[in-house]
C-alpha cells in the first residue's frame, strides 16, 4: 500500500517512522511519502489560508495549493491504480473498523488534513468527480487539525495489512469467535507479578482450567462493555455468542 499525507505540519507525521507503522514501512509493505503543503505556494509567505467567503471566525485553506498539491502527487502515482482520497474532518462520517478494513483493501490512500476552518469546500467536490473520497472523523471532541486523526486512521489501516502483524498479535485478534465477542470491549488482563502491593490476580486465571477461563473472560468483557459501551451489546450477534458458549 502506498500512502501519502499532504500537510502544512509534516513534522506532526514522525511517528509514523516508528512502530507498527515503521516497521512496517522499513519492511517494504507500506510505502508512505510525507508532502509539505508549502511546496504548492508561490508567494513569498507560503501562504495556505485565506479569509472566509460570508465572514466567520477564522481562515479557510485556499483551494490552488491543494489542488497543485493532489495534482503533484497523482501524477507522481501509477496511471493505473486509482487513490483513495481520505479526508479527515470533523464533519465527516466516523471512522469505524469496518472502514478500516475497508481502507485497508485499497491499494493507495492519499490524505489531506486539514488546519484552520477547514478545506475551501471546492476542493474536494472537484476530486470526489475522480476519485473515491471519504471524508471521516476520528471522534466527537476538538482538535486543531486532522493530522492527529491521519494518524489514528493509518495505525488502525496498517496493522490489517498482510505481513504486518506478527502472528501471535493478528492470533490474538482471533481470540474470539467472530461476530460473537468481536464487538465486545476488551476485559482486565494480568501479568506477572502473581501479587503486586498487595494486590493478587484472579484465581481463576491460574486455575490452569481452560474453559472457566474462557468464561471468566468472556463476562468480564460483558461486565466492561455493559458498563462503558452498551450500545455495543445490542450488536452482538445473539447465535453466534450462544456458539461460542457451547464452545467453552
Ligand atoms: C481544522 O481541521 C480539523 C479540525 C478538527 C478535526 N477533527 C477531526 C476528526 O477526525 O475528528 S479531523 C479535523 C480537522
Amino acid at each position: 500500500m502506498r500512502l501519502d499525507v499532504v500537510t502544512i505540519f509534516p513534522e506532526y507525521l514522525e511517528p509514523l517512522n516508528v512502530s507498527l507503522v515503521g516497521k512496517a514501512r522499513v519492511n517494504g509493505l507500506l510505502d508512505v511519502r510525507v508532502h509539505d503543503l508549502r511546496q504548492w505556494t508561490h508567494d513569498r509567505h507560503n501562504t495556505v489560508d485565506d479569509s472566509p467567503y460570508g465572514g466567520g471566525p477564522g481562515m479557510v485553506m485556499k483551494p490552488d495549493p491543494w489542488g497543485e498539491a493532489l495534482d503533484a502527487v497523482r501524477a507522481d502515482g501509477d496511471p493505473g491504480i486509482a487513490p483513495v482520497l481520505v479526508v479527515p474532518t470533523p464533519s465527516g462520517r466516523p471512522f469505524t473498523q469496518e472502514l478500516a478494513v475497508e481502507l485497508s483493501g485499497r491499494p493507495w490512500l492519499v490524505f489531506a488534513p486539514a488546519r484552520y476552518e477547514g478545506i475551501d469546500r471546492r476542493v474536494i467536490d472537484a476530486y470526489a468527480e475522480q476519485w473515491e473520497v471519504h471524508e471521516v472523523s476520528i471522534g466527537d471532541y476538538v482538535l486543531a487539525g486532522g493530522e492527529a486523526a491521519v494518524l489514528v486512521i493509518t495505525e488502525a489501516v496498517a496493522r490489517l495489512l498482510p505481513g504486518v502483524l506478527g502472528n501471535a498479535e493478528s492470533h490474538r485478534d482471533d481470540s474470539f469467535a467472530p461476530g460473537a465477542m468481536a464487538d465486545l470491549l476488551e476485559g482486565p488482563v494480568y501479568t506477572k507479578p502473581p501479587v503486586w502491593r498487595d494486590r493478587d490476580i484472579p484465581e481463576v486465571l491460574v486455575s490452569g482450567h481452560h474453559g472457566r477461563i474462557a468464561r471468566w473472560r468472556r463476562d468480564q468483557a460483558f461486565r466492561r462493555t455493559d458498563a462503558h459501551r452498551p450500545d455495543l451489546i445490542e450488536r452482538c450477534d445473539p447465535a453466534a455468542l450462544d456458539k461460542y458458549d457451547r464452545a467453552l
